[in-house]
């Protein structure tokens, strides 16, 4: 039986159940259950805190897990991400008290505190620096204020934690991190179960990435049209009653769907229709 690492709860759990679900598989029915076979797929998932998904699957003792990319990285597991998720988007970054003006070379001698020592660590070693580092585990915003550190290493999304305390991020980020599918590279490569199980996950995200357009076409607009909807491989044009006319159909990236149904309506088209595409396969 195949067996997948699921956070348990936190920033990426609701969206991964999500996604697991609307790939076909089964639900966990009450939020404190901390595994759940799945008879009909044979699959076995374990509800786990995200930080520790990679260090079970970088053992081999699950076969594959949902979790972030800069926790995966900061555990050091020896783990592939499969696909990226499109959800629990972050950056990883240096931040400090934003009334002085920090360069990444200011670091060095510094406390800094942080949930991901080894990200920071290497991050520091590539750069040539020393400094600190206090581990914390969540809340690193407010721990300049209590003394423990000169500036901190911390995930930002909106920046609206930094904001509230009075923090500005600096320098690059460490990792533009996702939530992603990972595996372990011996015990799942080969496997028939696991194929299949990265497959439906791959195609409910990229789905979840597409719209499918159809619309009317006048035919003296066809070559126009569709350069502006070329689909994956190449839209599929019907006859239409009125001979005129052909229907036309195509997969089309969602974030800019609004502005293509607004230049194929200028060019001439018609009846065009947006849709939801729930799964995929190629
Ligand atoms: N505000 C956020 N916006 C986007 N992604 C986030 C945000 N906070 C966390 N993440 C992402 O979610 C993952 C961490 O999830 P989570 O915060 O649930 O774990 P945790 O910090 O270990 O647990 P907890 O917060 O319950 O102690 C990381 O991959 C991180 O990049
Ligand atoms: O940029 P923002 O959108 O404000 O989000 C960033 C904050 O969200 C996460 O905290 P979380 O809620 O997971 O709490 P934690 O610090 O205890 O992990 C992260 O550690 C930051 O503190
Ligand atoms: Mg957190």
């Amino acid at each position: 039986m195949l067996r997948v690492a699921v956070p348990n709860k936190g920033a990426l759990s609701e969206a991964a159940a999500g996604i697991l679900s609307e790939a076909g598989y089964r639900k966990r029915s009450d939020p404190k259950d901390l595994n759940v076979i799945d008879v009909n797929n044979d699959v076995e998932f374990y509800f786990l805190r995200p930080k520790d998904v990679a260090i079970y699957v970088g053992a081999g003792t699950l076969d594959l897990g949902i979790t972030g990319r800069d926790l995966a990285g900061d555990s050091g597991a020896e783990v592939i991400e499969e696909v990226a998720l499109g959800f629990g988007s972050s950056v990883f970054r240096y931040a400090a008290p934003a009334d002085q003006e920090w360069t990444v070379d200011d670091l060095a001698g510094k406390r800094i505190a942080t949930s991901y020592p080894n990200l920071v660590r290497r991050d520091l070693a590539r750069r040539g620096l020393e400094a600190e580092i206090i581990r914390l585990d969540g809340a690193v915003e407010i721990s300049i204020q209590l003394g423990v550190a000169d500036a901190i290493a911390d995930v930002v999304g909106t920046g609206r934690t930094l904001r509230l305390h009075g923090l500005a991020a600096f320098g690059d980020s460490l990792c533009d991190s996702e939530a992603v599918l990972i595996r372990n590279p011996e015990s799942a490569e080969a496997t028939k179960a696991a194929k299949q199980f990265i497959a439906r996950v791959q195609g409910v995200v990229f789905g979840q990435q597409y719209v499918m357009i159809d619309y009317d076409c006048p035919k003296e607009l066809l070559d126009q049209a569709v350069a502006m909807t070329p689909g994956l491989e190449s839209p599929t044009v019907s006859p239409m009653l009125d001979p005129e006319w052909l229907a036309v159909r195509a997969m089309v990236p969602r974030k800019s769907h609004q502005s293509l149904m607004d230049d194929l309506s200028e060019l001439g088209a018609r009846a065009i229709l947006a849709s939801d595409i729930r799964s995929c396969r190629f």
